[in-house]
């Protein structure tokens, strides 16, 4: 695309020098470890390094402008404008040709459920014939093909490149978890979106947050983000909410849009009544404002009662009949690392669930509270470099709601695992826990004390198969060491 295109995109810049020739800019990039000839580089104050200090790097290889938020003494032109963020956003969205325009755009945002939400959204659309695109914490996907993902929700120029593939590639429509931090950072500006569903908001985040008012208001603007416009073809826009969880009401105060509601209470538009739990599935009442059909999910627990709730709103907001919705999500069998259960013959159950925030967890332990008769096991631990005040909660909430709990190491980043596990006792200083450092160690420890009828629950990681230590990736796979340890105990029929 021409310099002079991109330029004249941003409304308000100092061009210096001014361009006396235009030229063909062949990428965008904040990174200069990816810039390639011709490219514009835009330097971004980051939390680590400030772009603006790497601007000599960008050139060296090949950078032919910069966009900037700061005076630079350099031989290309450089665009000054106040935010270098906003900046990337409009010029990520107009390089890429606007891909979110073209597509049926959904965004769920919410402290928990928003991987599973997303993915019971990709099965619905997909068993509609549509081609999907997904965007989220545990990769990038077109159609099938999965792309790595450093972030839940990516930055602006990854996020618009990963749609304009979508969009090349023939997707209709896409399913995107949008994260707080995201929100803030404006990762997601100038994404066109269509429907906008929020799944619950407790505590998490607060190391970036600091407050819960400042993280409500951060989940607050995707609906804000839904705009002024309505169509009278019926291409609405729709803000999809949970209203049992008080902040889903509060939003309806941020959009504009269409509301649509849901939750277990009967005042939600779509609810779930009758709902009863069990060790292999969840079934419910759905009703659709007053319409009533039985369901019966392959998903375990209440917290996915409101994640298939979210799900179906979503697809109901965008005009999929009700049977042909609820026939996808009663086939859909479960999301990786998301309450998954491991295979085992030893009458032992062991389930992996990616919960990392009291709510979460909570979640997860009330809902094997529901069927379990024996022993619980809890191996948990807490992330390190991220909100410290979650631990003593999340160590006081094993300690209530299981028989068996055992502390370990999550991903200890660069922090000292004895002092993360240290926070963790300190919520429950007289309950004597069980603490192992050592993760495989924790899990193994468990599994073989575990009995016939007992449960394990391995909480925290979820999907990832690695472990951050210091700041090496080390493979590691919860469900794998689960399975490991249960070959050693003897099989029972
Ligand atoms: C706190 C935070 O959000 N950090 C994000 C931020 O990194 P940073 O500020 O540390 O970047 P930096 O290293 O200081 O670099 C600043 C700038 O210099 C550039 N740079 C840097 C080094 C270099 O050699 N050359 C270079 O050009 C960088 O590309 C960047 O533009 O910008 C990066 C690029 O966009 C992000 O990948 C990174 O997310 C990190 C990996 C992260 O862990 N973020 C978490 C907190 C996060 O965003 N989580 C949310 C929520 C998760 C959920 O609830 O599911 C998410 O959406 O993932
Ligand atoms: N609707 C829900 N309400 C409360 N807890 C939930 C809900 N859905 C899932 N959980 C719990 O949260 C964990 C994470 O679920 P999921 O990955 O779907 O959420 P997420 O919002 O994508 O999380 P992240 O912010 O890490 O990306 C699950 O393993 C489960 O324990
Ligand atoms: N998206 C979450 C993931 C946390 C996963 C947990 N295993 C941890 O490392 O704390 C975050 O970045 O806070
Ligand atoms: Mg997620």
């Amino acid at each position: 695309m021409q310099a002079s295109q991109l330029i004249n995109s941003l409304k308000f810049k100092q061009v210096r020098p001014a361009l006396t020739t235009d030229f063909d800019v062949t990428m965008l990039t904040q990174d200069t470890r990816e810039v390639q000839p011709g490219a514009m580089f835009i330097a971004v104050v980051g939390y680590h390094v400030d772009g603006h200090d790497l601007v000599g790097q960008a050139i060296e290889k090949g950078a032919k402008i910069i966009v900037a938020s700061k005076p630079l003494d350099v031989n290309v032109p450089v665009i000054y404008v106040e935010n270098t963020e906003r900046a990337m956003a409009i010029l990520a969205d107009v390089f890429y040709g606007a891909p979110s325009q073209k597509m049926r755009m959904i965004g769920v945002t919410g402290t928990n459920g928003k991987t599973t939400v997303t993915h019971l959204i990709e099965q619905i659309y997909r068993d509609q014939q549509q081609a999907t695109g997904l965007i989220g914490t545990m990769y990038r996907k077109i159609k099938d093909e999965k792309l790595p993902t450093a972030n839940t929700t990516p930055d602006s120029i990854t996020t618009q490149r990963t749609l304009a593939a979508m969009r090349d590639a023939g997707v209709e429509t896409v399913a995107m978890e949008v994260s707080s931090i995201a929100l803030v950072l404006g990762r997601v500006w100038g994404i066109d979106y269509d429907i906008a569903v929020f799944t619950n908001l407790t505590q998490d985040h607060l190391d970036f947050h600091k407050t819960m008012a400042k993280y409500t208001e951060a989940k607050a603007m995707l609906f804000a983000q839904l705009g002024n416009k309505y169509n009278a073809d019926g291409t609405n826009k729709v803000a999809v909410l949970n209203t049992d969880d008080p902040v889903g009401r509060e939003f309806e105060q941020y959009t504009a849009a269409h509301v649509l509601t849901f939750g277990l209470k009967p005042d939600a538009m779509i609810n779930a009544q009758n709902v009863e739990i069990k060790s292999h599935g969840t079934e419910f009442d759905l009703s659709v404002f007053g319409h009533v059909t039985h369901v019966t999910m392959q998903l375990i627990g209440q917290f996915n009662v409101y994640n298939m709730l979210a799900a179906f709103a979503a697809a109901y907001a965008s005009g999929i009949p009700e049977d042909q919705i609820i026939k996808s999500l009663e086939k859909v069998t479960g999301v990786k690392g998301r309450f998954q259960s491991v295979p085992s013959h030893t009458g032992v159950s062991v389930i992996v669930d990616y919960s990392h925030t009291p709510d979460g967890l909570l979640n997860a332990l009330e809902t094997i509270q529901d069927f379990a008769t024996k022993d619980i096991y809890c191996v948990v631990g807490c992330g390190g470099d991220r909100d410290k005040t979650k631990r003593p909660k999340m160590a006081k909430i094993a300690v209530e709601h299981s028989t068996k709990p055992i502390f370990t190491s999550d991903n200890p980043r660069t922090e000292d695992p004895t002092m993360i596990l240290n926070d963790m006792v300190a919520g429950v200083p007289d309950a004597n826990v069980p603490v192992y450092e050592d993760r495989h160690e924790a899990i193994a420890k468990a599994i073989e004390a575990a009995q016939p009828g007992d449960v394990v629950l391995i909480a925290g990681k979820g999907h990832e198969d690695y472990q951050i230590i210091g700041r090496t990736k080390h493979h590691f796979d919860d469900s794998e060491e689960a399975a490991k340890a249960l070959a050693l105990k003897p099989t029972i029929d």
